[in-house]
């Protein structure tokens, strides 16, 4: 494509969806090459085309006269990613239609020119009055209309209702915005960025931001001056409310932010036992930018833990553990396609082995917080009232420390509908007196 008159941003959005395509990569791993601004771009059209690929998909079956089966992966691939400029980015129509109609001539052949500019101009023409999925089957319509596995909108829609999981889908489907833990800078500093900021209504110290680029360029997030977190995991670090001094085991750290946030609302005073399985994903807690040096990493499965192999009379245990993520959905564009019902069968055993061995290193009256960023209730508060029922020297000690309406019945909740936030859970679990 040496000579091609398609952006280069668009030649390399190609390449990684192709890529995507044949070896199953993480679209958050791919390799998209082309200098910042480009690779920004691209990233744009290969996050945005792999959330909506079921959507894209459902209009290429009604909008082409053929048999959409017999589509060539490559044609489809531009479609997808024209159908996706045309109705998601503002790109103007012509534009976008030419820009597509040339990259289907060079990667494909003049062949198929016609085919790519009858679609994406039947779809412009008809972007206010769209085809729409008439399945019969209300849940399996709206999983197609948001671009969903129809195994989780069901799962949604018996825990909170229809109306209220499409809101629910479309709030992930939006652009994710950010917020930054300020560490050691202030809101001024980011005034002076020119980055525009509001402070998070929930967790002293945090902002959100709608870019992070500036942030980056400046070099405060290798400095360690902040740290991108989400405010819904930054309230478990509140619910855990760790203070100087004290020894907090947090038994799945990795990559470590919630172990940074403890140990930065420590001062530097107390122990924090940072414990993964994987070595590998410690890493990057121990080459973390400005850590305080209270932080110890320690590589084990947790389940295998004894009291032994840890700091003695831990005040604080943190279990934050492996989940099916669907609370962070809006930010992984692929996790929605990589996650099955089988999953989350397997995770919910795993949790409940791992609040097992977590029960074990909590003493007498020590906390034991349990947290996901999770929307399941299944892997939330069934996994709470599962060991409670298991244990009856434990209790839980509801949050009344943190705000009022991101608590749900004793437990710390955040939705990101109701809270602008990412979906995250927590349960502070007391151990009662010997
Ligand atoms: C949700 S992530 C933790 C995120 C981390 N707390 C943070 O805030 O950055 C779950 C972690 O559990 C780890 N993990 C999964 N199974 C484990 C096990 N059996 N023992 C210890 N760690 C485990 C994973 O490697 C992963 O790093």
């Amino acid at each position: 494509m040496a000579d091609s008159t398609v952006s280069s941003a668009r030649q390399l959005a190609y390449r990684a969806l192709t890529r995507i395509d044949q070896t199953e990569a993480y679209v958050d791993q791919v390799d998209i090459g082309g200098t910042p601004r480009q690779r920004r771009q691209a990233r744009d059209v290969v996050a945005g085309v792999t959330r909506q690929q079921r959507w894209l998909w459902f209009l290429i079956t009604q909008l082409y006269n053929g048999t959409p089966n017999d589509l060539e992966p490559a044609v489809v691939r531009i479609l997808k990613m024209g159908l996706y400029e045309l109705l998601f980015q503002a790109t103007p129509a012509r534009a976008a239609v030419h820009q597509y109609v040339e990259l289907a001539k060079d990667v494909v052949g003049k062949r198929v020119a016609g085919l790519v500019n009858g679609i994406l101009r039947t779809a412009d023409r008809q972007r206010d009055d769209l085809p729409q999925p008439d399945t019969g089957d209300p849940e399996r319509d709206l999983a197609i209309r948001t671009s969903m596995p129809t195994w989780l909108v069901r799962r949604w829609a018996e825990a909170r209702g229809l109306a209220k999981t499409e809101a629910l889908l479309h709030r992930l489907n939006e652009r994710p915005t950010y917020a930054l833990h300020l560490f050691d800078v202030t809101p001024a500093d980011l005034d002076d960025l020119g980055v525009a900021w509001t402070p998070s209504p929930y967790v002293d110290g945090m902002v959100r931001v709608e870019a992070l680029q500036p942030v980056v360029q400046a070099g405060w997030l290798d400095e360690g001056r902040v740290m991108v977190q989400g405010e819904g995991a930054a309230l478990v670090v509140d619910l855990l409310d760790p203070q100087p001094g004290d020894t907090v085991l947090d038994l799945c750290a990795a990559p470590g932010t919630k172990t940074r946030s403890i140990a930065h609302r420590m001062n530097g005073q107390g122990r924090v036992w940072a414990n993964d399985h994987s070595a590998h994903r410690l890493q990057a807690l121990q080459e973390a930018p400005g850590a305080p040096g209270i932080i110890e990493t320690h590589t084990a499965d947790a389940r295998t833990l004894t009291p032994e192999d840890a700091p003695d009379a831990p005040t604080h245990v943190l279990l934050d553990v492996p989940c099916t993520g669907t609370g962070v959905l809006g930010r992984r564009a692929d996790l929605r396609w990589r996650r099955t019902p089988n999953d989350v069968q397997e995770l919910v055993a795993l949790q409940d082995e791992l609040l097992e061995a977590a029960a074990r290193l909590v003493p007498p009256e020590g906390i034991l917080v349990y947290s996901t960023c999770s929307l399941l209730p299944q892997e939330n508060e069934e996994r709470v009232q599962a060991f409670l029922d298991r244990h009856s020297d434990f209790e839980v000690a509801p949050p009344a420390h943190l705000p009022s309406d991101v608590q749900h019945n004793g437990f710390l909740q955040t939705d990101p509908v109701a809270h602008g936030t990412d979906g995250a859970f927590g349960a502070r679990l007391r151990r009662t007196a010997a």
